[in-house]
């Protein structure tokens, strides 16, 4: 058994109860093959064993009152992976499903997205299994309040910055972010995805979803090609799916579908992002209300977006939501090009078929990677207690994920892969991340 084979059966049987982790942990080791065969030191520095294993698990129970008085309890984490190239960096994901495998596997992931950004910052993830879908507004200032008693103290601008993720929006980084700094009595850039008049940086909000198009147009331009005329799936309608309709579209694309927890829409038109942003981040109400105010809008309940025509998918919700008879539609349709805006949101058998089947397939460890180079970029303003324009942080962003573009690229060509962008990706995230641990010692 190869040293890869040996430690991924080492991770299946440590951690069986979770197989989000099990399924990213060995769609990133498979693609390194090439790369461990090359350097034998790693094997010997059981690199690869130290990699899956988090530095630290926080987990913390959570008591906050709801507004009937009565005593909630939730169950918080934070997933403090890796800190070989800079400090810990990942959202905070507020749902139900949330779950210790959940955690690891988007806080794995984090390690190699956040290296690819080029900047210095390492992998975490936290959340909890609070649900904020009908809570009230002072509910969920409560649940962040209490939320972050605990966490503040595992914490800080240079150990370990949160973010947003699923159901942690401005809102809830507001509410956080206030019980900081009352806690910790110090004004610092704790968190990213804060508000402008505290630190927030512009195009933050625009960035997971503006990325994830910027780095589809390069492939595109490389290729001769761009989005003019192109038709685009979209799926999801929170702050990514938002984000990448409204630059695919200004880049000339139409984008037909988005969908949320309930249903999804086709709008043959094209998505109205201005109703969506209504629908979605003002009024927080179900994509029904957005076929109810719209002429010429379907809506489905259930899943079901794959199976509309399309040029490029943009899976935008969550993770295992493009499952294999879904990219079956996807292809026989004519989708040429698939990229992640969500963590992991294709399955493993979904991924090899696309790739099998000739599709431009850009996971989400390279593609959804403009949030959090972006938030790297809020921390270098908090860092130097300046506001950069929107413009700045615009071409900043686009400048990364076009260099993230061919950095995937190349890496695929260099071990004869070419347009293998799973293990482009895996391996440039890897390559300086191994290296920094490599020089930091058995730590
Ligand atoms: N917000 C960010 O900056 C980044 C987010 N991501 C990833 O993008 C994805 C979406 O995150 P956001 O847009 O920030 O969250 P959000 O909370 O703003 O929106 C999530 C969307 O996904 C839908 N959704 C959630 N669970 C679902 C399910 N089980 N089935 C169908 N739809 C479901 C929701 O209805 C909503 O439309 C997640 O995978 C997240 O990890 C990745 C990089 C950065
Ligand atoms: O901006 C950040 O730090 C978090 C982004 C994130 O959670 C992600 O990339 O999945």
């Amino acid at each position: 058994m190869s040293y890869v084979d040996n430690v991924i059966e080492q991770v299946k049987a440590k951690n069986v109860e979770q197989p989000e982790f099990i399924q990213a942990v060995t769609e990133v080791l498979q693609s390194l093959e090439p790369v461990i065969e090359a350097h034998p030191e790693y094997e010997a520095a059981s690199l690869l064993e130290r990699i899956v294993e988090p530095e630290r698990v926080i987990m913390f129970r959570v008591p906050w009152v709801d507004d009937a008085g009565k005593v909630q309890v939730n169950r918080g984490f934070r997933v403090q992976f890796n800190s070989a190239i800079g400090p810990y960096k990942g959202g905070l994901r507020l749902h139900p499903s949330v779950n210790l495998g959940i955690i690891k596997f988007l806080g794995f992931e984090q390690i190699f997205k956040n290296s690819l950004t080029t900047l210095p910052m390492g992998g975490g993830k936290g959340g909890c299994d609070f649900d904020p879908k009908g809570k009230s507004d002072m509910e969920v200032m409560r649940f962040c309040q209490a939320f972050m008693t605990e966490l503040a103290r595992h914490i800080g601008a240079d150990t370990d910055v949160p973010a947003g993720d699923i159901g942690t929006g401005a809102r809830e980084i507001g509410y956080m972010f206030g019980q900081y700094k009352k806690i910790k009595n110090v004004f610092e850039g704790v968190l990213t995805g804060k508000g402008l008049s505290f630190g927030g940086s512009l195009a933050r909000t625009e960035a997971t979803g503006y990325g994830l198009v910027y780095i589809v147009e390069e492939y595109l331009r490389c290729h001769d090609d761009s989005f003019e005329g192109k038709t685009v799936c979209v799926s999801g309608s929170g702050n990514v799916a938002i984000y990448a309709t409204q630059k695919a579209q200004q880049l000339g694309a139409k984008v037909v579908t988005v969908s949320d927890s309930t249903g999804w829409v086709y709008d043959p038109a094209g998505i109205d992002v201005d109703l969506l942003k209504q629908v979605k981040e003002v009024e927080r109400a179900r994509l029904t209300e957005y076929a109810a105010r719209r002429e010429g809008v379907e809506y489905h309940e259930g899943r079901g977006v794959w199976v509309t025509p399309c040029d490029i998918a943009l899976p935008c919700a969550t993770q295992n939501e493009v499952l294999i008879d879904d990219v079956k539609a996807l292809v026989a349709n004519g989708c040429k090009i698939l990229a992640e805006g969500a963590n992991m949101p294709t399955t493993l058998d979904a991924t090899e078929y696309l790739q099998e089947q000739g599709v431009v397939f850009i996971p989400g460890k390279a593609a959804n990677a403009g949030g959090v180079a972006t938030s790297g970029l809020e921390m270098s303003q908090n860092s130097e207690r300046l506001s950069w324009t929107f413009e700045e942080v615009d071409a900043k962003l686009k400048g990364i994920m076009v260099s993230i573009y061919h950095a995937i690229d190349d890496a695929a060509k260099h071990y004869g892969h070419e347009g293998n962008y799973v293990m482009g990706a895996n391996i440039a995230g890897f390559e300086k991340v191994a290296n920094a641990m490599m020089a930091q010692g058995i730590v």
